[in-house]
Formats: structure tokens, sequence, C-alpha cells
């Protein structure tokens, strides 16, 4: 289990730099994957390559548009907690892809993300969507556990919040040592989940895990 910090650290909070903004154009990012298909040692202007250099830069804008979104905006619209609702709410089994920033390798796995309201909720999917803010860059699974537990406990200000994450690493099974069939589980939790290990334990109830 981890030990983040917390409170989260300024650069959490900071808009990150979007793929279609930042200092690097279009055409130099399509450029560099002619280059790396040269250094694979094939022919980028053979007809079957001519356009993928163009698709290759719109699915990474795809697989990496989390750099351009930022958490506070999805974590802002709170509503009032519902009277007498003094439970953990919990997301399971969201779904993600992200990429190592090792081998820049896929990632698929999933995330369980939970909180105790201290007053407020926040709409469910945007808990689905703070995972994807996070998994759509550059990672390791442990910074990412850790990004989203502390944003929510920053942005939503619950009595606690809990992450878990199960995950495939690629560069792990496609490459490298290549063990298929390992997962890697990673938890990080703030407030009430860190401190009281009755909430911690109904948190890994919930996920199956104990
Ligand atoms: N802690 C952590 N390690 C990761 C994650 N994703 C990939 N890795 C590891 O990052 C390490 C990078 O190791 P290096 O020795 O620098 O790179 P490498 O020579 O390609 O390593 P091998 O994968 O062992 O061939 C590897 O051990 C990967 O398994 C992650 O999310 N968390
Ligand atoms: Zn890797």
């Amino acid at each position: 289990m981890s030990n983040a910090t917390f409170p989260v650290s300024k650069a959490l909070q900071k808009k990150p730099l979007s793929p279609n903004t930042n200092s690097v154009s279009r055409e130099a990012a399509e450029e560099a994957v002619r280059v790396l298909i040269r250094w694979l040692g094939d022919d980028p202007s053979r007809e079957g390559l001519t356009d993928t250099p163009a698709r290759v830069t719109r699915a990474f804008g795809e697989w990496f548009s989390g750099y351009s979104e930022s958490p506070a905006d999805i974590l802002s619209r709170t509503f009032e907690e519902v009277a007498g609702y003094d439970d953990i709410v919990i997301v399971r089994g969201i779904g993600f892809e992200s990429f190592c920033e090792h081998h820049m390798a896929p990632i698929i796995g999933t995330a369980h993300v939970a909180y105790l309201p201290d007053r407020r909720v926040i709409g469910l999917s945007k808990l689905a969507r703070l995972v994807d803010i996070y998994a759509r860059r550059l990672q390791i699974q442990e910074k990412m556990t850790a990004e989203i537990v502390n944003s929510l406990q920053v942005f939503l200000k619950p009595k606690g919040a809990a992450v878990m994450i199960r995950a495939d690493h690629h560069c792990m099974s496609t490459r490298g040592i290549r063990k298929h069939g390992t997962d890697t589980v990673t938890s990080s939790f703030t407030g009430v989940f860190r401190s009281d290990p009755l909430w911690q334990q109904r948190f890994l109830h919930l996920v199956g895990l104990c």
C-alpha cells in the first residue's frame, strides 16, 4: 500500500499542456514517426505507410488526451449529499488503457475508486473520468494511483478516498522478461481510509480482497 504524501503537490493542480497546443507542431510529430519507421528498416514513402504518420499522431492525441484535461474541471461540479447517507461511495471495475513511461507500452487495467462523503457527493461518471485523465498520460502505476486518490481528496474534500488499481503491463508481457498472466496491484488511501483500519478493511471487502 502506498504512503503517498498528502496534501497533493502544486503540480497536480496545474492545467497540463495539451498535445495540440504545446510547442511541438503536428508536422514535427509526424516527421518523428517517419524517422522511427526508417529506423525500423521500412520506407515511410511506400504506399501503405504514407498516411501512417498522420494516423499515429491522431491516435497519440487520443491515447494521451489526459494532458489537456484537468481534474479540477471535472471535480468542480458537486451535489449536496442525500440526507442520511453516511457510507462509502465506490465505483468498481473502471477499465482503462494507459502507457508506461519507460517503454511507452500499454498498461491495461481496472481501477476501483471510493470515497466517504463529507456533505457533498459527485457524479459517478466523474470518478471514471478522473481515472481516464491520469491513465491517458505516460505513467507508472504507483503514480497514477496516488494522483487519482490525491486529486479526489483535494478537490472533493471527502472524509477519505481510496483507490486500487490492477493492471497488466505489456512491457513485461510482450517484451523483456515476457511473463504473461501477471498483474500488478497498487492502492492508495487518504483520510479515514488511511487512519482507520476499519474503513480500510471495509474498502478492501467491497473490492473483494478480504
Ligand atoms: N514500479 C514500476 N515499474 C514499472 C511500471 N511499468 C513498467 N515498469 C518497470 O520499469 C522498469 C524499467 O527498467 P529498466 O531496467 O530501466 O528498463 P529495461 O532494461 O527495458 O527493463 P526490462 O523490462 O527488465 O527489460 C522495468 O522493470 C519495468 O517492468 C510501473 O508502473 N511501475
Ligand atoms: Zn514499461
